[in-house]
């Protein structure tokens, strides 16, 4: 069992991850993004950084999703991310000859790597995500655009309407799992019905 967590920053990926792993008896495969040198110079200069973030990103994205290939799943993982993030970012951040190379590259890439049983999307509207990011407190997301967030939210919702494999889709700003209580239940059960119906067992 492969469970990926999607949704735009700070919509509650890695905190939704964590506790399906521990619910599930499950692996978290979650993303170190304090690991990519660029990211803050990104957030200082977007135009100028944008490629080198998305390289380094892409790498380190598949490097980590390639090992799921390599070894058995025992228990599942629950990872806080899919793949098709890097060119959702990359799709807003690159142009022209840059974006060509990039999309070469993460083609080639994508086709090496086995989709999730099941995504779960996350939705939550921007002031939400902006309230979220604030509360978590990262020093390089202080200044985060909102236009910047509109757009990314824009760019989730696309993709996953046209997204051809099994998908949950989740109101994250109407369930707090984030502390222990009723919507954590919810929320595992959720994920297990869904799994239950696409014919995989949790
Ligand atoms: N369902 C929720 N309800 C309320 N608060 C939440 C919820 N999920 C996460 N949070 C809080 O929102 C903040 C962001 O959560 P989290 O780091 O899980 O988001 P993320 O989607 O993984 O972010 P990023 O895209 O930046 O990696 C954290 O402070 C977390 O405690
Ligand atoms: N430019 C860019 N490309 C990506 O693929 C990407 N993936 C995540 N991020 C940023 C968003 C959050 O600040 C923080 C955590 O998600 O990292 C990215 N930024």
């Amino acid at each position: 069992m492969y469970i990926a967590i999607e949704g735009p920053i700070g919509a509650g990926k890695t905190t939704l991850a964590r506790l399906l792993a521990e619910r599930l008896g499950a692996e978290p495969l979650l993303e170190v993004v304090e690991e990519n040198p660029f990211l803050p110079l990104f957030y200082q200069d977007r135009k100028r950084y944008a490629f080198k973030t998305q390289v380094f990103f892409l790498l380190s994205r598949y490097r980590q999703l390639s090992r799921l290939r390599e070894r058995p799943l025992f228990g599942g993982v629950v990872a806080d991310y899919l793949f098709d993030k890097d060119a959702i970012f990359a799709s807003l951040n690159l142009e022209g000859p840059e974006w060509d190379l990039y999309l070469d590259l993460y083609r080639e890439l994508s086709l090496k790597l086995p989709p999730p049983d099941l995504t779960v999307y996350l939705r939550a509207p921007v002031p939400v995500l902006l309230e979220r990011i604030r509360k978590r407190g990262r020093p390089f997301e202080e200044g985060m655009d909102p236009a910047y967030l509109e757009a990314l939210s824009e760019a989730y919702e696309r993709h996953f309407a046209r997204y051809a494999h099994p998908l949950l889709v989740l109101e994250a700003d109407q369930l707090d799992y984030s502390q222990p209580g009723p919507d954590q239940d919810r929320v595992v059960a959720l994920v297990k019905t869904q799994l239950a119906q696409d014919g995989r067992t949790a």
